[in-house]
Formats: C-alpha cells, sequence, structure tokens
C-alpha cells in the first residue's frame, strides 16, 4: 500500500492521489460548533460492556508508524447502537511538545492537547475490521479529548511501557486494565455521520465524541510526544512521530447531534 505521512510529500494534501475517499465527503475530523448542534432526545448514555479486563489478560501495545495502538478484545463492546459493534483497538493522536495542541476534532475552534480513539466495528453484520472498514454502517469510533492537568494513574497503565515501542513495528504486551478509566462520562457527547482519519479515509465511521474531557499530567503528554518515532529502528535517520492529526474537513450538510442540552 501507498506510504502517507502527516507532513511532506505524502502529508494529508496528498492522500487523495492514492486513497480517493481522503478527497471524498462526508470526512473527519470536523470543527465542532454551536450552529451543527441538534439536541436528539433518544441519546442515552453509551453502554459499554467488558471493558474491565482483567491483568491476567495481555494486550498489545504497538507503534504501527502513525500512532501507538492499543489491541482490545472483540468481548469489549457497545450495546447502545443499532447494531453491536465490537472493540478493535485504541490510538492516540497528539501535537508535540512544544505546540502541545494536537486533537483532531475541535469544539468551537479550540483544539485541545491530543485526542483518543476506540475503533470498533459492526460485529452483527461483519466478522472482522478488515471486512467492516469499508461499509457505511461498518465501523463506531469513541472519541476522547485530552487535556494537561491532573496525572492519569488509568494512562499510566500502558504509557509506563512507551519507551519499549520507540520504533515503528515494535509490540510489548501489556496486563489488562479498566479501558473505561480512559474515558469521561458516557452520557454527554456528540455524534455524526463520518470517516477514518487517516487514510484509506473510509466514510464508514459511526462518531461520538464525548463532550467533557480527560486530563493526562504534563510529563505524561511529554512521554507521549517524544517518545517514539515514525522510522524503524535500524532506519539511518530517526523521524520523530508526533503532530499525527488530520486538520479539520469541510461538514458540507451535515449535522452533529448532540445528547445534552447546553
Ligand atoms: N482516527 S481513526 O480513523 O480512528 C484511525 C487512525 F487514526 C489510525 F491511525 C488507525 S491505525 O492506527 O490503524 C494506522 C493506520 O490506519 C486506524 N486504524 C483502523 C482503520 C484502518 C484499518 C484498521 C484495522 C484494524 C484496527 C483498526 C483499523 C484508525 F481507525
Ligand atoms: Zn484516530
Amino acid at each position: 500500500a501507498a506510504k502517507w505521512t502527516y507532513s511532506g510529500a505524502d502529508g494529508e494534501q496528498h492522500w487523495p492521489k492514492h486513497f480517493p475517499y481522503c478527497g471524498g465527503t462526508f470526512q473527519s475530523p470536523i470543527h465542532i460548533t454551536s450552529d451543527l448542534l441538534r439536541f436528539d432526545p433518544t441519546l442515552g448514555p453509551v453502554t459499554l460492556h467488558n471493558y474491565n479486563l482483567p491483568p491476567t489478560e495481555q494486550l498489545t501495545l504497538g507503534n504501527n508508524g502513525h500512532s501507538v495502538q492499543i489491541s482490545l478484545p472483540s468481548r469489549m463492546h457497545i450495546s447502545s447502537l443499532p447494531h453491536r459493534y465490537s472493540a478493535a483497538q485504541l490510538h492516540f493522536h497528539w501535537g508535540s511538545a512544544s505546540r502541545p495542541m494536537g486533537s483532531e476534532h475541535t469544539v468551537n475552534h479550540k483544539q485541545f492537547a491530543g485526542e483518543m480513539h476506540v475503533v470498533h466495528f459492526n460485529s452483527e453484520k461483519y466478522p472482522n475490521m478488515s471486512v467492516a472498514v469499508d461499509k457505511s454502517d461498518g465501523l463506531a469510533v469513541l472519541g476522547v479529548l485530552i487535556e494537561i492537568g491532573e496525572f492519569s494513574p488509568a494512562f499510566d497503565q500502558f504509557l509506563k511501557f512507551i519507551n519499549g515501542i520507540k520504533y515503528k513495528g515494535q509490540k510489548v504486551q501489556v496486563p489488562g486494565f479498566n479501558v473505561q478509566d480512559l474515558l469521561p462520562r458516557l452520557d454527554e457527547y456528540y455524534r455524526y455521520d463520518g470517516s477514518l482519519t487517516t487514510p484509506p479515509c473510509y466514510p464508514s465511521v459511526l462518531w461520538t465524541l464525548f463532550r467533557n474531557t480527560v486530563t493526562i499530567s504534563r510529563s505524561q503528554f511529554v512521554s507521549l510526544a517524544t517518545a517514539l518515532f515514525s522510522s524503524h529502528a535500524q532506519d539511518s535517520t530517526p523521524v520523530p512521530l508526533n503532530t499525527n492529526f488530520r486538520k479539520p474537513q469541510e461538514v458540507d450538510s451535515r449535522l452533529v447531534l448532540v445528547s445534552f442540552k447546553e
């Protein structure tokens, strides 16, 4: 597959050349602004199952060259959507130590320090992520806006292993933990139809972006923003992995449903 990056000759302006959907409609992220919001009283709290993973369960923490990801067991799932959506992986987007603004979505044009995405696929209709990834009802992603503030013990459950995956392709096993501890309150969120924010940018994602943020400490943020490289360990020129966020895309005629009243 064609390589892509967040800057330079293979940066996001060039993605559509090899990944046509990246130049299409229903793209993510977006600027979430008040004029787009419509309260929807049918939007109840997000309902999660099996998010509390026992420490005996080993999770794979990996550097895939674009982000740090944790692979998740498919018994973790969301039951409050039109279909059952099973977890596949979670990953992060961030800025850099010098410019700690790296969220993909913005709210009233405020960009946050980072953003976490928990990627799920419609396990009622499709056998796995690969089949679901390009279907209009294939994916559901939970988005969490991250701010710098209080230390997060939950994030440290995997951040403390990050120096074991400095280079692209490196993986380590980490003990299971309660993934729900990485999330804010589940009853207030934005909901809209969008896409993957990386190539191939399929418009296959039902987005749920939580209204409330979570915090990590500045030193936790700095270790996330400075520990990783998008290059392989043996590459002569190490390429730092940071600023891995796509800029907001055209909203067109889309509305953003909200589960809460201002
Ligand atoms: N922001 S985003 O759109 O949620 C988003 C990312 F930003 C992101 F970097 C990734 S990646 O880490 O896999 C790196 C390159 O795709 C994903 N992976 C998804 C979609 C691609 C296929 C696949 C297969 C198995 C598990 C997850 C995924 C991603 F969905
Ligand atoms: Zn993402």
